[in-house]
């Protein structure tokens, strides 16, 4: 499919643009992490679950809860983000639907009861179905919340685009407020989520909130946008869900135009007013320009080579990592601005286009190194997704995994009981290395879980550690794939290695 020009202009003053950021040097003291009730670090695997919410009737997404099991027993993952609809948590205004947040509550239990950690991600793409008659083409906020003063919004090929029709705009500037006419909206935005909060604050498995998807800010755009009602929206729910929920993490977005393709962010700082330590969470995407643009990861297949060009794969392999490198660097740059861990909120690809699952492993070992979390999108059975589709068959039988189960199916740390130091998955020797300090304040109450797939460790592979014989001890659970090690109290670093079965 030929993209505009504008979009090739788009995408050299992101790969230009990005070289002029300024970079101030990362936080010295390294990543920082979300830690769970036992103090350790944990590391967050998943998917977002899922695209087919955005027009299910019922505004829930495809899976049962059978699917939750298959994909724990398939890649061991042990985190969602899971999406909510605003239009379906709030049909009227001031008035929320409790069987549209039991059927939440319902789901979020499928993954409570296999120690997964649920987002609940407040999401929309193109404001919200309102923003036409046939409304086929947004999804988020409800119909009273919509304002196109009449002004036309016109389908378009290419989905993104509709972002930029009259009426899609001015649906977004009445929200934030630059038309200085419905001030109510973020007041009604803000209020469901301290709605959520308090219906969720007490359950162990919801990690926490993601205030909005992809925010994007109409006629404003980049630091004006960010660092004015985008904040604004943020320190206004951060404040309404600490007056019910002091220990859940919120996760904040940047503006997604630009940011996702590698361009810095000019997120500020936010506050969080919780008794204890902050717990704000950086939660970017990334779709690299070039793949936006329809360009592959593959490697030379279509000819082209770096001659500087966007021409065949190779040189499109090229820009991409590029872009990759780009994101890399601005992400490290904002999160130590707001002083907080990083979450991967969303990647993904058609998993049948050349070099997908190269461009997946290069997004698992970044975000390792980085020390962020990361959800996938997602997990929908649209060919992006890790399933071929639903099983044939028995009923129970989960959907049949594809190529992408296989490369997401990987040995990783759930849970640290210490300071993360580094986190390595080593491909070809399929062997994982996490190193941690030891925490000397009596935070940590729980042993360091890592989870290995059946593939290689049928029965858990060889676990060794850097700690003296006798020192620690490694316990295997079976029925879910995951060693637990309790590791010396006495020693400052501790070094764990598992490989597969010789
Ligand atoms: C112009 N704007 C504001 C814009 C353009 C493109 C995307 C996008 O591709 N997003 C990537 C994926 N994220 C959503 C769900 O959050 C998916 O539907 C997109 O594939 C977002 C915003």
């Amino acid at each position: 499919m030929k993209r505009p020009p504008w979009a090739v202009l788009a995408l050299a003053l992101v790969l230009v643009g990005g070289s002029l950021t300024v970079v101030s040097r990362p936080s010295p003291e390294g990543p920082r992490y979300i830690t769970d009730d036992q103090g350790r670090a944990i590391i967050l695997h998943g998917f977002n679950t899922a695209g087919s919410t955005k027009s299910d009737p019922d505004a829930m997404p495809w899976i049962e809860e059978q699917d939750v099991e298959n994909e724990y027993e398939r890649m061991g993952t042990n985190f969602v983000r899971f999406l909510l609809q605003w239009s379906a948590l709030e049909p009227e205004p001031g008035q929320y639907d409790e069987k549209y947040l039991d059927a939440v509550a319902e789901r979020v239990s499928w993954y409570a009861e296999r120690d997964y950690h649920v987002l609940l991600d407040m999401h929309q793409d193109l404001w919200g179905q309102g923003i036409t008659e046939a409304g086929r083409v947004g999804n988020g906020a409800p119909e009273w919340a919509t304002h196109t003063d009449g002004l036309t919004v016109e389908e378009q090929e290419q989905w993104e685009l509709v972002y930029l029709e009259p009426g899609t705009m001015r649906s977004f500037d009445h929200f934030w407020n630059t038309t200085g006419e419905h001030s109510e909206l973020m007041s009604h935005y803000v209020r469901a989520w301290r709605h959520v909060a308090d219906r969720f604050s007490g359950e162990p498995a919801v990690i926490g909130y993601d205030l909005m998807n992809e925010p994007w800010g109409g006629t404003l755009q980049g630091p004006e946008f960010e660092r004015g009602p985008l904040a604004e929206l943020y320190r206004r729910s951060i404040t309404a869900i600490r007056t019910v929920d002091n220990d859940s993490w919120i996760f904040v977005e940047p503006q997604a135009v630009g940011v996702n393709w590698g361009l810095p962010s000019a997120l500020p700082h936010l506050d969080d007013p919780r008794e204890g330590k902050a717990r704000i969470v950086y939660a970017p995407h990334i779709y690299p320009l070039p793949m936006d643009l329809g360009k592959a990861y593959g490697r030379g297949e279509h000819g082209g080579g770096d001659d500087g060009r966007i021409g065949g794969s190779e040189s499109s392999r090229v820009w991409i990592d590029r872009s990759i490198s780009l994101w890399r660097r601005n992400v490290l740059v904002t999160a130590d601005r707001l002083e907080a861990p990083i979450v991967l909120g969303e990647f993904g690809l058609d998993t049948s286009s050349p070099g997908a699952m190269e461009y997946v492993e290069r997004m698992l070992a970044l975000t390792d190194e980085i020390g962020a979390g990361r959800a996938y999108w997602s997990n929908d059975l649209d060919g992006w997704g890790p399933w071929l589709g639903r099983a044939d068959g028995e009923e129970g039988e989960g959907a049949k995994p594809g190529p992408l189960a296989e490369v997401m199916n990987r040995p990783y740390p759930r849970a640290i009981a210490g300071e993360p130091l580094a986190v390595h998955y080593d491909e070809p020797a399929k062997t994982l290395t996490v190193s941690f300090a030891e925490k000397n304040d009596g935070s940590v109450t729980g042993p360091t879980e890592i989870y290995v797939p059946e593939r290689e460790f049928p029965e858990g592979g060889i676990i060794s550690s850097s700690d003296p014989e006798g020192s620690w001890a490694a316990e295997w659970d079976a029925a879910r794939r995951v060693w637990k090690v309790e590791s010396a109290p006495y020693l400052q670093e501790h070094e764990l290695v598992v490989s597969p079965t010789n």
